[in-house]
């Protein structure tokens, strides 16, 4: 049971994923619980938009809240992933009904994260206090050059694992005694979406978004040869809308393996399946080819190269990416990811006055 005394840095931070709702409660630094709802088919598919999630999902925070006895009338702010916003740069916003509006069109597209923000404000409006979204996923500090794609009317855009991987860097810039602004590296980001971006001073100056562009990942495509999905698409055999499944949920290591799982694909090359070997050996090689990319980017200037996510688990996948590119920098591995603390302490920065809260203009 949590100590209900009134603090003046509580925080409820959440986190929406496609098959996850993790949430935790700060006390400052002080980390009080930190849960991770599992969503199963079954219970998401009655809801034809992923925002009509939102009540289904808070509910779940605010039972398990209550089973945690932990009163509401503690928190000072809520904090969640942000979404597919405008193009902004990094830092902490305040939560405002422009943001929740455009997070409800999902005028730039839908995911996940789209959540985060609508469901933070919801339960802050209620309890009469602020809420933040810290480096959401459509962080952009893209120099001009990195948004021509060869075709005027398709601009890259920037779409990437940006709390996470400005968290991380941040963590490393920190143990290496620097400040992450005064540093050159590149992070991979390498979960269910793969996203590697090239840091330079505190800014990302490019990425591959992971929908589209870069490495295949476990249930993504990443890049594709472009003429060949044009006759693809106009062939008739899939319409639209299983186009846009497979590019954001069946494609990559699941459309060759059946599984977005790693270590179920190494356990599947282990029993002597040739093709999981050879769609693992193609991960490491692609992440490898985008990393190398990305050290050009910054002109050889690497202070170091640090591998994240989920898969930054996986000994045999962190060593074959090491083998290609540690020639370019020290490789890094912080495993898995640290969003829920990132929320917390950006939100932390802002209302200890380090910080002043950024504002989304419409
Ligand atoms: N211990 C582990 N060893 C190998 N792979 C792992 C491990 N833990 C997670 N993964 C893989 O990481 C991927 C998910 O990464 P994660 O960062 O959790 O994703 P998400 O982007 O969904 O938050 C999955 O492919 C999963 O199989
Ligand atoms: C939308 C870009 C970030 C991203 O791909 O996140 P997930 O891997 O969590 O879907």
């Amino acid at each position: 049971m949590v100590d209900n005394c009134l603090l003046k840095e509580r925080i409820l931070v959440i986190n929406p994923g496609a098959t996850s709702t993790k949430f935790a409660v700060y006390d400052g630094e002080t980390l009080l619980i930190k849960r991770t709802v599992e969503h199963f088919a079954a219970d998401t598919s009655p809801f034809v938009k992923l925002l009509d999630q939102y009540e289904y999902r808070l509910r779940i925070i605010l039972e398990q809240l209550a089973v945690e006895k932990i009163d509401l009338s503690t928190f000072n702010a809520v904090a969640a992933r942000g979404g597919i916003l405008k193009p902004l740069k990094g830092g902490t916003y305040e939560i405002t009904q422009e943001m929740v509006n455009d997070l409800r069109e999902a005028k730039r597209g839908e995911h996940a994260s789209n959540l985060g923000a609508v469901m933070a404000y919801g339960l802050a409006e209620f309890l009469k206090i602020p809420s933040y979204i810290v480096d959401p996923v459509s962080v952009d500090e893209m120099e001009p050059v990195a948004r021509i794609s060869g075709l005027p009317d398709l601009p890259r855009i920037s779409l990437s694992h940006a709390l996470n991987t400005k968290a991380v860097a941040r963590k490393v810039a920190k143990q290496l005694g620097k400040k992450y602004e005064e540093m050159n590296l590149i992070v991979a980001h390498l979960g269910t979406g793969i996203s590697v971006t090239p840091h330079k001073l505190g800014r990302m100056i490019d990425v591959n978004n992971p929908k589209e562009e870069g490495p295949l990942s476990p249930d993504r495509c990443g890049g594709l040869p472009v003429g060949q999905f044009l006759r693809l698409a106009f062939s008739g055999t899939y319409t639209f809308d299983e186009l846009k499944e497979i590019l954001n949920h069946k494609g990559g290591m699941y459309a060759y393996l059946g599984t977005a799982d790693i270590r179920k694909a190494f356990s599947m090359a282990a029993h002597g399946n040739e093709e999981a070997s050879l769609v693992l050996e193609a991960l490491s090689y692609q992440v490898a080819k985008e990393i190398g990319g990305m050290a050009a980017v910054l002109s050889g200037q690497v202070e170091c190269i640090i591998l994240t996510g989920g898969i930054a688990h996986s000994e045999p996948i962190v060593n074959a990416i090491k083998s290609r590119v540690q020639f370019i920098a020290p490789v890094i591995v912080i495993p898995g990811e640290e969003e829920l603390e990132a929320l917390a302490f950006g939100t932390l920065r802002v209302i200890r006055g380090e910080e002043e809260a950024q504002m989304y203009s419409v």
